[in-house]
């Protein structure tokens, strides 16, 4: 069943235009890999899935409903910046995160931060950038929400710990869960996605299911992203 629908958008910043004319849709129940070099637009997209900005033309519905206080409810999103006060310890964010979000699961939370290998006393200033990372992946998804909308999450992130990630994004996307991650490092990314997403220059330059690209192609989506960026 398709959740989200993007039609015509187009997004102009002051000096620039980040996303120009771009279609797609994304189906229930699957993980998808947005990928692309550096300002090709996936932040901007994010950002606008989840309601942060809007698009100077075109929309965007998620289960046909246009982008605003219904959408935000289904939509969870976890930037690349960090949201979290340095002052507050881990247990306080997870109470933070509750009074904010009617479907946040206080428990789910309490055992992924465990996972993850994180104490609850501990303040986000004292949080090294992969610890932050886990943090705020770990709120996130603990939303029980229609769409996660994970920004480059394996980002400063060490490789014993993205396997970590990984396991938990799979974990979380079940048949009425969607999962959208964003990032650079395909290889890695690779035995959890879905679909995949190729943007370049504010638009979509190829996508599809990722097993059958592997089977036509004949090669990995590691391969497929420098094929379809050699030339950028
Ligand atoms: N607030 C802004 N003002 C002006 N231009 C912006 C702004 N945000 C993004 N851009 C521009 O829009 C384009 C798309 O940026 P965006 O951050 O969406 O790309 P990205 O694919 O997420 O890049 P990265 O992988 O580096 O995070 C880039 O050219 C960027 O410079």
């Amino acid at each position: 069943m398709e959740l989200l629908k993007v039609e015509n958008v187009t997004k102009k910043y002051i000096t620039k235009k980040a996303l120009e004319n771009m279609n797609m849709t994304i189906e229930e129940g699957k993980i998808y890999g947005l990928l692309g070099p550096n300002g090709s637009g996936k932040t901007t997209l994010m950002k606008m899935i989840a309601g942060l900005i809007q698009p100077s033309s075109g929309k965007i519905e998620i289960m046909e409903k246009k982008i605003g206080k219904e959408s935000k409810q289904m939509v969870s999103y976890m930037p690349t910046s960090n949201h979290l006060p340095k002052w507050m310890k881990i247990e306080q964010c997870i109470g933070y995160y509750d009074d904010y979000f009617e479907d946040f699961d206080r428990e789910k939370a309490k055992e992924l931060i465990d996972f993850m290998g994180l104490k609850e006393n501990l303040k986000v200033g004292a949080l090294s950038t992969g610890m932050l990372g886990r943090l705020k992946l770990s709120l996130v998804l603990s939303r029980n929400a229609k769409l996660y909308v994970l920004d480059e999450p394996l980002n400063g992130i060490d490789p014993i710990s993205r396997e970590k990630i990984m396991q938990t994004i799979l974990n979380a996307c079940q048949e009425e869960n969607t999962v959208i991650i964003s990032s650079h490092l395909v290889k890695e990314l690779e035995t959890i996605l879905d679909e995949v997403i190729f943007l370049e220059k504010g638009n979509v330059v190829l996508s599809g299911n990722a097993e059958n690209f592997r089977i036509e192609k004949g090669m990995s989506m590691d391969e497929l992203y420098r094929e379809v960026y050699k030339d950028a």
